[in-house]
């Protein structure tokens, strides 16, 4: 189990334009995909590569390429969405399942309402993605699910985790390794990650 915080600069500078709540919606989206392709290369260190010949022009040599079934990318809707293409970008042999879970916004409960999966799903590594892991439930909520789907590789990508909610995945799910931006203070008495983003799917599709 890890929980790894990815400090970069490049990453540093761009989170400040996520967390400004006059950043435009298409600045927004443009900056959520971008960070999530710099995390792609940290999330993906481990992969393991199949060894080929290949031809160069000036004789043949062994080469690495990633096998087709490597990967499957899963956000948990919506605001997961966000950051997919950002990471296909890398992994363009990556499939892309999708479950949508939402929190109700009282009790802070995991509401589920899709799924739609990849069906080799548990021959892969699936990075599950969600910019925002607050109290872990909807994180917990997708990683069990996808178990009972016969995942045994995950990795959780969020941009921003709140330390109640790494807490909560790390207990459940010690075999999850998990990867974020940043590690903020903590949530306020909604539920929301402080100093946060504000609700990262409102601010992805313009919703509020
Ligand atoms: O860790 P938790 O306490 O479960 O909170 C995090 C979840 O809340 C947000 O989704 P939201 O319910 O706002 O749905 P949306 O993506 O459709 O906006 C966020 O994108 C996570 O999925
Ligand atoms: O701060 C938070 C917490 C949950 N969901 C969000 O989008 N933001
Ligand atoms: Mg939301």
């Amino acid at each position: 189990m890890a929980v790894v915080e990815v400090n970069h600069p490049l990453i540093s500078h761009k989170l400040t334009f996520l967390r400004n709540k006059n950043t435009d919606t298409k600045l927004f989206r443009e900056t959520l995909n971008e960070i999530a392709g710099l995390m792609t290369y940290e999330v993906t260190k481990g992969l393991k590569l199949e060894e080929i010949e290949v031809e160069t022009p000036v004789m043949k040599t062994k080469s690495y390429i990633l096998p087709d079934k490597a990967v499957a990318v899963v956000p948990i809707l919506r605001a997961g969405l966000g950051m997919v293409e950002g990471i296909i970008t890398f992994i363009p042999t990556a499939k892309v399942g999708h479950i949508g879970v939402y929190r109700n916004e009282e009790t802070l409960k995991p509401v589920y309402y899709y799924c739609k999966l990849p069906e080799d799903i548990a021959d892969r590594k699936v990075i599950l993605v969600d910019p925002m892991l607050a109290t872990g439930g909807s994180a917990n909520y997708a990683i069990d699910y996808l178990k009972k789907e016969g995942v045994k590789d995950i990795v959780f990508l969020s941009l921003i985790a709140a330390p109640e909610g790494i807490a909560n995945v790390v207990k459940k799910h010690p075999d999850v390794d998990i990867y974020t931006a940043k590690i903020d203070e903590g949530l306020n008495e909604k539920g929301y990650i402080y100093p946060g983003l504000g609700d990262a799917g409102d601010r992805i599709f313009g919703t509020k």
